[in-house]
């Protein structure tokens, strides 16, 4: 039987992602309210054309928020509105708005110029904007440009913008360096929750949830898969004999060799002190079997060393397909039986029992 599966946990990225186009629907509905009223003002004003144009500006901002729910395209939405934005303060610099206040709403523009944009991009933006501030603010003959200011006002504008500005810098700056050290801070501590220390591979949480993963994928879609648990034999001895730090090598060096045996899509495991767990998807019973049969002779074959000392290591593994059990614990309660009767039988083999290529060759033809 299907079982609903959990939608899948969004990343940091695209928790951010989703929290900046928030925001930018929430700037646009407040933006579209503002130029509503501040235009119906200087309707009454009686200054229609100035009304008009804010108006204007509405629509541009509405075109805008549809063009993104109709494509979801993020990157042209926050180009579009730094552009509409732009040039709304273009315009009321240049017409001075009410009373000569124009420029005024010049000083929304740097945070969220760096808000919406990187460092660079956003730098680049705000010279240009300071360009066109500068060329209306100077030559005040130029068609479409009918406010002139004072100079004491121009001084105190770029002064006040110029600080304004690079104390956004600096803060999105930090903040932009404070972000980018957290999430690697964070994704260091998720390698590390997941990573068995000494070995590298994953530990054993991280083997129950990938386990979890691949019963789910086979409730769905009946995908088989295979594991194998996997012990070191008579591991106490090599410990007791040669040292902690020899076994320690031992296990690092298994490690290493299970990697080159397996196949990318299968992911090995330490599940605990000298046990291994390897999860085969898309994997029958016989071919799991092979590959463990093929393990176990690669360890038998590969000479272990401790400095000078040659170590003698051998493996058991029990091996178990899902098509054999009814659920996961079960699945690893007989893997776990099984190779409790390799190790029953001798060491150094794998259960269920297989033939091996010396055994087929040795056996009498019939
Ligand atoms: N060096 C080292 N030893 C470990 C580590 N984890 C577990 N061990 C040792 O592994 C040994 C396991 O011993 P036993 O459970 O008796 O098993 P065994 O000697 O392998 O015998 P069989 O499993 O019956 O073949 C113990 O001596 C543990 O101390 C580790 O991280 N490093």
């Amino acid at each position: 039987m299907s079982q609903p599966t959990a939608p899948e946990p969004l990343s940091a990225s695209e928790r951010e992602d989703a929290q900046v186009s928030r925001l930018l629907t929430w700037l646009s509905a407040t933006a579209i309210v503002l130029l509503a009223g501040i235009g119906a003002k200087a309707w009454f004003a009686e200054h229609t054309t100035h009304a008009w144009v804010l108006w204007f500006f509405i629509g541009l901002i509405a075109i805008n928020m549809l063009a993104f729910a109709r494509t979801g395209n993020r990157v042209r939405r926050k180009a579009g509105l730094i552009v509409v934005v732009g040039l709304l303060f273009t315009y009321l610099m240049a017409s001075g708005g009410e009373s000569n206040t124009g420029p005024l709403w010049f000083y929304v523009f740097p945070p969220l110029l760096f808000y919406l944009t990187d460092l660079k991009t956003g730098t680049a933006v705000l010279l240009f904007c300071y360009l066109v501030a500068v060329v209306v603010f100077q030559f005040p003959g130029l068609p479409m440009v009918s406010a002139e200011y004072s100079t004491d006002f121009k001084i105190r504008f770029f002064s006040t913008l110029t600080f304004e500005s690079i104390f956004c810098f600096v803060l999105e700056a930090s903040r932009l360096k404070a972000r980018h050290e957290l999430l690697t801070l964070a994704e260091s501590h998720e390698r590390a929750a997941r990573t068995d220390e000494l070995t590298g591979l994953a530990n054993r949480r991280d083997m129950h949830n990938r386990l979890s993963g691949e019963f789910s994928r086979y409730q769905r879609s009946g995908h088989h898969f295979s594991i194998a648990l996997i012990d070191l034999d008579l591991f106490k001895k090599i410990n007791d004999r040669y040292g902690h730090d020899a076994g320690d090598q031992v296990l690092r060096e298994f490690s290493a060799l299970m990697q080159t045996v397996i196949r990318q899509t299968d992911v090995a495991g330490r599940w605990g002190g000298e046990e291994f767990l390897i999860l085969l998807p898309d994997t029958s019973l016989l071919q799991a079997l092979t590959l463990a049969e093929r393990l176990r002779s690669e360890v038998a074959r590969h000479p272990f060393r401790f400095g000078e000392q040659a170590l003698p290591v051998t493996i058991s593994a029990g091996v178990c397909s899902i098509a054999k059990a009814g659920s996961l614990d079960d699945l690893l309660k007989q893997a776990d039986l099984n190779l409790y009767a390799a190790k029953e039988a001798g060491r150094n083999r794998i259960a269920p029992r297989v033939r091996t290529q010396e055994e087929e060759g040795a056996s009498p033809t019939p």
